[in-house]
């Protein structure tokens, strides 16, 4: 899916009209949108988490970019004019560098560009860019660019923009005249070039009513409804507020320890022949795994909407670790819901959550496991809403807890694009990340869904294999119904009762899968596979081995396909693992079921 900058902002209803855009962009260069350090920061207080902040710049020296970007978040920043190898070199953040095409001479020289993105615009007239011209895109045919680095620009408008991305197939497009009328930019203009760059994506339709195609949604019952009326309403608000994005980022650095490194596996890469492999590094967050993204931006949330008191499911107990974790830190009161199976399985994590403080509460129910601990926190919740907020541990339950979860798991995907970059000058070829409900694989995702050159694969669990009824398999044997709230892909028989999952995995036996990753399944832009129980446990000791890392169970089914997917991959390749958490937890099961092991 093509990406989209709204580049030149000047005003607070712009950005609000651009929101659904990936990118805005801010105009520090000589031009009649040109705007100031102050006024750009003062701006950007408005723009959303996930958006792209670019800073335009023409021939600006490399301690005047530096101190922008040092006093307005910047997540990019564009090169309008002649600058030089080595000052696109020295800047800390990913570089865009433009290229004025008029001839095939041009297109030459911008194959040479050492930039992370190249973006191709007509020659400017008044001032170095903005001109509002449209170049002859054929110039671009069997340019020896990745597509995945272009952006196309000049001349780009609500009307030509398909056509556009057609002829070019760009990472993004970005426009500044073509959504302004009279000198001054259009709200419905900017409005309209998104929804046609976008074609109506998924991007559109869930942030606007909550669904991802036809996935999602609220199905509560009514007693919860203004719950999650009111969640939506905090955290719309929220995720705009610079406040609240800026304490959420100090906890992340300052509490969880972020960022994590993106490793390069040497001997994994040396073993299996193939691509080179690199591990992105969740299991080096304070408390051992990705769930404490998610559990902090929530419980800063919660605190926000002056409540007090958590409830939360757990299945291995990552999430319940990282729930009563920041309870402690924010001392609020604590309640965790865990399935009696789950407790035998992971009696330590039960005994870290108390010793934080939390109480846990065994479920009996069903099959004892994370499905009857989501149903009883449910429960609880809606008994004790006035004062409670739910902490939900994956992109699953009513709107807007998929795309919230989502938003505070990007920071993987987030971190691993730019570091990939950094290490290898361009964007990897593979990703595969595990996936039960699947939080840690929608944050690592995300980031990378417009990105089409890069293959993403979801790896849930298959336990005793596919032909049993043993498995957690959801997307290869689930079929469609409602389940915590949301419509999504489930294990259901012919009635519609919901069938028990089984993984060796405590964190991946949920029967279904978060509705974003059943609508990407639709759409064809995940792969989904399955490991089994023997295959995941291969893994750990293959893993522990090569690289001196413990990996969680979960995190072991996709280390373990990432084998099976490295054999059809060629050395020039790279290839990113999610590494959700580290085994400290699942020592007990590797103890009994690889005993013997020599
Ligand atoms: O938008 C500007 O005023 C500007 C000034 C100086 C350098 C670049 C600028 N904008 C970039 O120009 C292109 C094309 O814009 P348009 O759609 O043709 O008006 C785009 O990349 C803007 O980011």
């Amino acid at each position: 899916m093509t990406r989209v900058k709204i580049c030149g902002l000047k005003e607070v209803q712009h950005i609000e009209a651009a929101k659904g855009a990936d990118a805005i962009g801010f105009v520090f260069a000589p031009s009649k949108r040109q705007i100031s350090i102050e006024q750009a920061a003062e701006l950007a207080k408005h723009v959303p988490i996930s958006t792209d902040k670019i800073g335009v710049f023409v021939n600006a020296s490399l301690e005047e970019i530096e101190e922008t970007v040092g006093k307005v978040p910047l997540t990019m920043v564009q090169l309008h004019g002649d600058e030089p190898d080595e000052l696109v070199q020295a800047i800390g953040v990913p570089v865009i560098q433009a290229f004025s095409i008029r001839s095939k001479e041009d297109v030459k020289k911008l194959e040479r560009s050492k930039a992370d993105y190249i973006l191709v615009d007509a020659p400017g007239t008044d001032y170095r860019g903005g001109s509002g011209k449209v170049f002859d895109w054929s110039l671009l045919e069997g340019a020896q660019v990745d597509a995945s680095r272009l952006i196309l620009a000049g001349g780009l408008n609500p009307a030509n923009v398909r056509a556009a991305i057609g002829q070019t197939n760009p990472h993004m497009v970005d426009v500044s005249s073509g959504v302004e009328t009279d000198g001054r930019k259009d709200a419905v203009k900017i409005q309209e070039f998104i929804k046609q760059a976008k074609g109506g994506s998924m991007q559109q339709a869930v942030e606007k009513i909550g669904f991802f195609g036809k996935y999602g949604g609220q199905f509560v019952p009514e007693t919860l409804m203004k719950a999650v009326k009111e969640l939506e309403e905090a955290y719309a608000e929220a995720k705009q507020d610079p406040e609240f994005i800026n304490e959420y980022h100090h906890y992340l650095s300052e509490y969880v320890g972020r960022e994590q490194p993106l490793t390069y596996a040497k001997r994994l890469t040396e073993a299996w022949g193939g691509p080179k492999v690199y591990l992105k590094r969740e299991d080096l967050n304070h408390t051992g795994a990705h769930k404490i993204n998610n559990a902090l931006g929530q419980a800063l949330l919660a605190m926000r909407m002056g409540k007090r008191k958590i409830v939360a499911e757990t299945g291995a107990g990552q999430h319940g670790v990282a729930t009563a974790t920041v309870c402690a830190l924010f001392d609020l009161e604590c309640v965790i819901f865990m399935g009696e199976e789950d407790i035998k399985r992971q009696q330590l994590n039960v005994f870290r959550m108390k010793l934080l403080g939390a109480r846990v509460e065994s479920v009996t129910k069903g099959s004892s496991t994370l499905k009857d601990a989501v149903n009883e926190a449910l429960r609880y919740w809606v008994t004790n809403v006035e004062d409670t907020h739910y902490l939900i541990g994956s992109a699953l339950g009513p709107h807007p807890f998929p795309t919230m979860v989502r938003d505070f798991q990007s920071v993987i995907g987030e971190e691993t694009k730019r570091q990939i970059v950094a290490h290898e000058g361009r964007l990897p070829d593979t990703v595969l990340a595990c996936i039960g409900g699947g939080s840690n694989a929608i944050g690592m995702f995300y980031p990378f869904v417009g990105d089409e050159s890069v293959r993403l694969i979801g790896v849930e669990a298959s336990g005793e294999g596919l032909h049993t009824e043993k498995h957690a398999a959801t997307m290869a044997k689930g079929t469609e119904g409602v389940l915590h709230g949301a419509f999504m892909k489930l294990l259901q028989d012919e009635a519609g009762q919901v069938l028990e999952a089984h993984s060796i995995s405590a964190g991946l036996d949920y029967p279904g899968v978060g509705p974003e990753h059943s609508y990407l399944a639709d759409i064809g832009r995940v792969e989904y596979v399955s490991i089994t129980d023997a295959e995941a446990l291969d893994a750990v000791v293959t893993f522990s081995r090569l690289e001196g890392i413990i990996p969680a169970l979960e995190s072991a089914h996709a280390i373990a396909q990432a084998e099976k997917t490295a054999k059809e991959m060629k050395p020039d390749e790279l290839l990113v693992i999610c590494v959700s958490g580290r085994g400290d937890k699942d020592m007990a099961t590797y103890a009994e079921r690889l005993e013997g092991l020599s």
